[in-house]
């Protein structure tokens, strides 16, 4: 039992038609696979309708994005507990996208963690460096924050019900991937930083890396030691893609 997860992020992707039949081609492979746990994230509209396609499936349910309110007047927005209601295991938060196209701070993106956690939801901690970031050296710097941001808020138990997703922002839908020993030295800081406050709850917390993970390289870096599976945009749109990244996943 390897105890990897991996989780479809479809992004502003899918339709009614698309999403029964990308589920049709996809559930059967997942049903054989034992040791790894698989979750996909729709767009809100689809929630209740990937939901009622997953039920029996084994396959968990996840959100994109959640208001750090449990509820009122913030118009277009959607809260926890509505997530937690339509079936949702996980919801991403922070995701690199959110940052930079929808300017949320560290600060906002820790007040979604615990507002997700107190829902009884999984919040998906996505943190990562940009190009720009990684050239000059801050990569550990900008992690490091990203991460303290939310450990001080929720302390390490917090972080540890969840999960954390490195992100290296160059490699998402760019088709570069971080390689397995880059992502590696990534996850084995975040390990470490987290194990400041307790190590047993920084080994227990899930750590997925996410950037350009494909078919074909998901099993090198599923085989880090501080992976722990991955966070997948692109290829979770593709069933044959998706079932065999979350093979690599199960062996
Ligand atoms: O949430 C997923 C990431 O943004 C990775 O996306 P990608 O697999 O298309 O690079």
């Amino acid at each position: 039992m390897s105890g990897k997860r991996v989780i479809g992020n479809w992004k502003m992707n899918g339709s009614l038609d698309a999403n029964r039949r990308l589920l049709q081609e996809l559930l059967p492979p997942l049903a054989a696979l034992t040791g790894v746990e698989v979750a996909v994230c729709p767009p809100f509209p689809y929630l209740a309708q990937v939901g009622a396609l997953l039920e029996g499936s084994g396959v968990a349910l996840g959100a994109q994005n959640l208001h750090a309110a449990e509820k009122g007047a913030f118009t277009g927005e959607v809260g926890a507990g509505m997530l937690k209601e339509l079936g949702c295991r996980y919801v991403l938060v922070g995701h690199s996208e959110r940052r930079s196209l929808f300017g949320e701070s560290d600060g906002l993106v820790a007040e979604k963690f615990e507002a997700a956690l107190a829902a009884g939801l999984l919040p998906v901690l996505c943190v990562g460096e940009t190009l720009a970031q990684r050239r000059d050296g801050s990569t550990e710097a900008v992690i490091a924050a990203q991460v303290r941001a939310v450990l001080q808020r929720v302390g390490i138990a917090g972080i540890a019900t969840g999960v954390v997703a490195y992100e290296p922002v160059w490699a998402i839908g760019t088709g570069e991937t971080a390689s397995p020993e880059q992502a590696q030295a990534v996850h084995r800081q975040i390990r470490a930083l987290l194990g400041e406050a307790d190590r047993e709850l920084a080994a227990a917390t899930p750590l997925l890396y996410g950037g350009s993970v494909k078919a074909d390289n998901a099993a090198a870096l599923f085989a880090q030691p501080d992976i722990d599976g991955g966070l997948i945009g692109g290829a979770s749109l593709e069933a044959a893609s998706f079932a065999a990244i979350c093979q690599a996943a199960a062996r």
